[in-house]
């Protein structure tokens, strides 16, 4: 057990100026004047390490070089057993204090448990076993685990002291125990006596307790070695009958949940009834109505319902917006600074495996820091060349827990939900890095420099940027510090610095600025949460972390509709792409159905056949537009249901769907089923506002306008934010936006009404803004691999085939050329080209340019009224012309009955196809897009010279970003 209970964080490194006694740099300059705090007795200068350093003898220096040897030999072979955690970095590595432990162990044994005498084990064994009595026969035991521990988890810092100090009360409680139960010797039998029962420590232990009542030390040291034994295996008390029955099914090998019959029905009635507060029941279904259980979870809409699901354990500590520094601590010194910064860089440490909580901003002084101001080697220059600390690999997650139902599926399916393993660990968050006081230092300096009274107090590190805490002074103007944002933006060498004045909650000032060590959050990690495990709503997704290192998980339904926008390459696809994988993990088919819209065609292909989805992944801008339309329709549906049966929310009809209280008229053959939750996803809203501009923003508007209550819900990706795709009407019924790094100040402002989006740093750096917030929530997105995602695809589709709806995005059928047009096909057309191309809608016109009488030019007139390209005569005026040049293309093809090629993107489409199949045959794509492009050329000529080169080049350009892709 040595060194479990007390290490938090690696051992002191030296840093490389403290060897040569570098001169402190530019920022070393505040912790020379630092030196006025001087109650430690001279400044850092005066006190820094000597240049040689002191070397120990050369016996000593082997030995122990032999020791770690060995240590580092033992702890590869013993990490490299079972999962893999054999690239811990060096720095990292305790393997010396393991091999301690193990020996420890070895040689213990050697006494205890195999007898081997001599008069060294015999000396050592009389004070073991003297000591500890029967309890050392447990030693070497305890000590393996702490071996193993150390070996294979040496940066679990905090439990590793849990198991240390488990161990320690396990030890205690055991010798009072068999103190006890070995007849209670007394002192004066001496050593040997006090050997056959609890040592010298069970003595201690137990024989004050003893003289009240012998059961008294029994009982107490009963429940304290069973407290420890919680503690060592890291059990909470509401946990122990899952922990058995997983010990249970891992010994025996067998699946308890698969075999408990019961379960499945239980689990049935109780889908959907998490335990919800118990409120007054909503009157659904009249006076008489019988009290279902079944339908107590539905409370209805919530006052102050969020998206966001955040902490509501307001545990100390626990809450964001603590304050940096406690009430009643007085600021730190600029001398204190420096202090700490070394010492930090000393001793780097890391959050525990259980970061989420820790969202206090660190404080850079503490209570008991006062005074220490001196610190051999106190220069900040010295504190940021120490090395990196490299991440160190996560131990192993806790896995989420697996809903207690079965999942019952319509048609008696049962199914179930991915395993929480596919979704593998990130890294663990750093608290604190050398970047970080590096940046402390140079801050500092800057408010120094421009004689702003203000100080840095702490700062929350997250893991795309740290947000530092600033304080002013009393009577310090806000704004100096905020208009020192480009001097701070030169002092730590980045230009994506951002001010939050004041933090949200906070007296003080934010300076977001990006970590050089930017960390990656891990969607399993994100899941795997308190706040992700707080709900088993399908509808929840991983968002990502925050900047105080919180994790950042959010429902969809509540959103209610969400627009994502950024820059190329700024994460929406990664951002989707981890919603998905989200509800993939946690929803069933039947509570969750999706309709992807992937017009980049490269996104979503991966899920491609998962039964979520409603209809295969639309390609095409235009079908897509269809699909908006059958949403449409499918809302309408819904909301039919809604009135007829007397429910204001689909959730409310569900439940009394399941409750059987639905039933269709009686002479209906109508099978009411619950309807699932239908997330509408869309990669690229540009692409389908370029097809159908009109029709598209009409369905979104109208969806987004009624869809809440239907359980129907919107997610726009576009990487052009601009008016005209993101209009006015699509961005007022579109409230939650998620802005990833957009390429100006006007992108972010159409995203977020507010600008911020242009200052991010991509890759997963966004602005979350759900419904009903007012200040944009600052987020790394949660990462998910390729192969995670594969691997949770191949489960969900392993579990169920898709079964698409044919009527979703129905295959173009061929239309016939309509009746009243006859033999006059073409020229009909002629007179269409004519009359969009001059847009001037006059019957004399026709007569003379197609040189047809008055009675045809008159027919030809009424046939173009008809189909809407122009408009109803007006006496002797010319009509209006209602079709624009642009899309005289789709005019004619629908008049020809074809389906319209009409407009650029549509073609590109095509162009793509053919180019893709052509690759799959082995032929060269960019001649056959060539070619097309040729043939378009021309056509589009052919209708409308005086448009075409502009055309042509928006063509030209679309087409070979598509194919370039
Ligand atoms: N949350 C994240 N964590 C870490 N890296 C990320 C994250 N999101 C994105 N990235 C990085 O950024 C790259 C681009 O991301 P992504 O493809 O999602 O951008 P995009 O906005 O969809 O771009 P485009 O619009 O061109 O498709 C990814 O390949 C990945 O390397």
């Amino acid at each position: 057990m040595a060194d479990m209970a007390t290490r938090t964080s690696p051992a002191p490194k030296r840093t490389s100026s403290s060897k040569t006694g570098a001169p402190a740099g530019r920022s070393g300059s505040s912790a020379a004047k630092s030196g006025r705090s001087g109650s430690s007795g001279g400044s850092a200068r005066t006190r820094q390490l000597p240049a040689v350093e002191h070397r120990q003898p050369w016996l000593l220096r082997v030995a122990g070089g032999a020791w770690l040897g060995i240590g580092h030999l033992v702890g590869g072979g013993v990490r490299r057993i079972g999962q893999d955690v054999s690239d811990l970095a060096p720095e990292d590595r305790r393997d010396g204090a393991a091999l301690f432990n193990l020996a420890l162990a070895v040689f213990i044994a050697t006494f205890a448990w195999w007898g081997l005498r001599g008069w060294f084990p015999d000396a050592v064994y009389a004070v073991v076993n003297g000591t500890f009595g029967w309890m050392s026969l447990v030693l070497p035991l305890m000590l393996f685990v702490c071996a193993c521990r150390l070996f294979r988890q040496p940066v679990d810092g905090r439990g590793n002291n849990r198991v240390g100090i488990g161990f320690l009360i396990m030890t205690f409680a055991g010798c009072g125990i068999a103190h006890i139960v070995g007849g209670q010797p007394t002192v004066s039998e001496g050593f040997d006596g006090l050997r056959q029962a609890g040592g010298m420590l069970g003595f201690l232990a137990a024989s004050p307790l003893a003289a009240i009542h012998p059961a008294v030390p029994v009982v107490l040291y009963g429940l304290l070695a069973f407290v420890s034994v919680l503690i060592v295996t890291a059990t909470p008390f509401g946990a122990i009958p899952r922990r058995l029955r997983g010990a249970y099914e891992h010994l025996m090998g067998v699946d308890l949940q698969e075999n408990d019959g019961d379960a499945h029905d239980r689990s049935y009635l109780d889908e959907n009834s998490r335990p919800a507060p118990k409120k007054k029941r909503k009157r659904l279904f009249g006076k008489d109505e019988e009290a279902d259980p079944r339908l107590e979870g539905y409370v209805g809409d919530e006052a102050f319902e969020h998206a966001v699901i955040d902490d509501d354990d307001p545990s100390p500590g626990a809450s964001k917006g603590t304050p940096a520094v406690a009430p009643g601590v007085r600021r730190p010194t600029q001398a204190e600074i420096a202090v700490e910064k070394i010492k930090a860089a000393q001793g780097l440490g890391t959050k525990g495996a259980d970061a989420e909580n820790a969202t206090e901003a660190i404080p850079l002084v503490t209570p008991g820091m006062a005074g220490a101001a001196a610190v051999p080697g106190a220069t900040p220059g010295a504190a940021v060349q120490v090395p990196a600390k490299p991440v160190a690999p996560a131990p192993l997650p806790t896995p989420i827990p697996q809903r207690t139902e079965q999942l019952s599926l319509a048609g008696d399916v049962t199914y179930t939900l991915p395993s929480s393993d596919v979704l593998t660990p990130g890294s663990i968050p750093k608290e604190r890095t050398e970047a970080n006081d590096a940046v402390v230092a140079a801050l500092t300096d800057t408010l120094q420099q421009f004689n702003v009274d203000a100080t840095v107090t702490g700062f929350s590190r997250g893991p795309t940027v740290t947000r530092y805490e600033i304080e002013l002074a009393p009577g310090t103007k806000v704004e100096r510090v905020t208009a020192l944002s480009k001097n701070i933006s030169y002092a730590v060498a980045s230009s994506d610095v951002r001010i939050l004045s004041p933090i949200p909650g906070k007296s003080a000032i934010g300076i977001e600025i990006p970590n050089t060590d930017r960390e990656t959050v891990s969607l399993g990690d994100v899941l795997r949460s308190q706040n992700a495990r707080r709900t088993d709503h399908p509808m929840v997704m991983g968002v990502g972390k925050d900047v105080e290192g919180g994790y950042v998980v959010a429902n969809l339904a509540k959103m209610p509709h969400l627009l994502v926008a950024g820059a190329t390459g700024a994460g929406k696809s990664s951002f989707v792409n981890s919603m998905i994988t989200s509800l993939l993990m946690r929803a069933t088919p039947d509570e969750v159905r999706m309709v992807m819209v992937d017009p980049k065609r490269v996104e979503l292909t991966a899920y491609e056949g998962v039964p979520h989805l409603i209809t295969p992944i639309i390609t095409n801008p235009k079908k897509a537009a269809e699909a908006l339309q059958w949403v449409v329709r499918e809302m309408d549906a819904r909301y039919d249901d809604l009135a007829n049966y007397g429910f204001k929310h689909v959730d409310d009809f569900n439940k009394a769907v399941r409750a059987g209280k639905v039933q269709p008229p009686v002479d209906s053959k109508r099978v009411i089923r619950p309807y699932p939750y239908l997330l509408v996803i869309v990669d690229e809203l540009a692409d389908l506002m370029m097809v159908a501009p009109r029709d598209v923003e009409d369905s979104i508007v109208r969806i987004t306008q009624l869809a809440r209550a239907a359980g129907i819900h919107l997610v726009l990706a576009t990487q052009r934010p601009s008016v005209d795709v993101v209009t006015g009407l699509i961005k007022a019924n579109v409230p939650s936006r998620m802005a990833f790094a957009t390429s100006s100040v006007t992108d972010s402002r159409v995203v977020l009404d507010q600008p911020g989006a242009e200052k991010l740093i991509g890759q997963g750096d966004a602005l979350f803004l759900p419904m009903g917030a007012s200040k944009a929530m600052r987020v790394q997105g949660a990462w998910v691999t390729e192969s995670e995602i594969h691997k949770v695809v191949e489960h969900v589709k392993g579990q169920l085939q898709a079964v698409y709806r044919d009527d979703v995005a129905p295959e173009a059928q061929k239309k016939q050329i309509d009746d009243d047009i006859g033999d006059d096909l073409e020229v009909l057309l002629q007179a269409t080209e004519l009359v969009v191309t001059t847009q001037f809608g006059s019957t004399s016109m026709l007569q003379r340019k197609l040189r047809v009488g008055f009675a045809k030019a008159g027919r030809l007139m009424d046939l173009l009224e008809s189909r809407g390209v122009v408009g109803p005569s007006e006496g002797s005026k010319a009509r209006d012309v209602l079709v624009k040049p642009d899309d005289l293309a789709a005019v004619l093809a629908a008049m020809k009955g074809q389906e319209a090629p009409a407009t650029a993107d549509s073609q590109t489409a095509a162009l793509s196809d053919n180019a893709n199949a052509n690759i799959a045959q082995g032929g060269y794509a960019e001649d056959l897009v060539a070619a097309d492009l040729d043939n378009r050329t021309q056509s589009i000529e052919y209708y409308d010279g005086a448009d075409t080169a502009g055309d042509d080049e928006d063509g030209s350009e679309d087409a070979w970003s598509l194919t370039g892709r």
